[in-house]
């Protein structure tokens, strides 16, 4: 195969044949069935805490576009929730599809988002780096939060109004003085499962923590993300269209809530 994306000839289908893990145990993302998640009253509210000086560079990384953080100390975290300790903020990212109807990657009784935000964090108490802490079943700490087509979302266009400067894969540009938490809905109140990385090498080291509120984005600004290339400058240009995983199988894991 040739290097793993989203299209007809190297999409989801094709990756158990590079990365077996696909057909694993517990993969993401899932279908969340409302009525069979459980309360869990143990389940604490999450606490980021994340240092707007964290942010770096935003980057077009070919599959997605994100915002890279300094995470060479504990300066912007995560803590609470369904975590022990804290885990350290890496980057943001987003994912979407070529129409407002799909795009997220987890849906909630069978519905999609138009797209869907991960905050990726990981636990800096025991492992010592991200790509260490991404090997380990308790190693990262993804938040969700789903974007639903509405109102155009102001703290958002910080992001989208970038967009335009790196348009072609492997583009990047400064990005600082931002924190994640504008970007996060009013309520906090989260569902959560032991998951993995929807993207190769689909790591199983990912605890989920999905908003159960949307943030609204307006059809504008999603199309902003879809006029990204996943080609280089001098490459025949070809449009991030769609960087979703569909639903994986639950496999009996349990879905909490708060
Ligand atoms: C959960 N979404 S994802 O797509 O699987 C994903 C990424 F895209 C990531 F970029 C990173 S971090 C940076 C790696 N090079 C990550 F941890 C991650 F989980
Ligand atoms: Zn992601």
């Amino acid at each position: 195969m040739l290097h793993w994306g989203y299209d007809e000839h190297n999409g989801p289908a094709h990756w158990k044949k590079v990365f077996p893990v696909a057909n694993g145990d517990r993969q993401s993302p899932i279908d969340i069935k409302t009525e069979e998640t459980k309360y869990d009253p143990a389940l604490c509210p999450i606490s980021p805490n994340y240092d707007p000086t964290s942010a770096k560079v935003i980057l077009n990384n070919g599959h997605s576009t994100s915002v890279e953080f300094d995470d060479t100390e504990n300066k912007s975290v995560l803590r609470g929730g369904p975590l022990t300790g804290s885990y350290r903020l890496r980057q943001i990212h987003f994912h979407w599809g070529p129409s407002d109807d799909v795009g997220s990657e987890h849906a909630v009784d069978g519905m999609k988002y138009a797209a869907e935000l991960h905050v990726v964090h990981w636990n800096s108490d025991k492992y010592s780096t991200f790509v260490e802490a991404a090997r380990q079943l308790d190693g990262l700490a993804v938040m969700a939060v789903f974007l639903k087509i509405g109102e155009c979302n102001s703290q958002l266009k910080k992001i989208t109004d970038r967009l335009d400067a790196i348009r072609a894969k492997g583009k990047q540009a400064l990005f600082t003085n931002f924190d994640p938490s504008c970007l996060l809905p009013h309520s906090l109140d989260y569902w959560t499962y032991l998951g993995s990385l929807t993207v190769p090498p689909l790591l199983e080291s990912v605890i989920w923590i999905i908003l159960r509120e949307p943030i609204s984005v307006s059809s504008e600004q999603l199309a902003k993300f879809r006029s990204l290339l996943c080609t280089a400058e001098g490459e025949a240009a070809c449009c991030m269209l769609r960087n979703y995983r569909p639903p994986q199988p639950l496999k009996g894991r349990e879905v909490r809530r708060n």
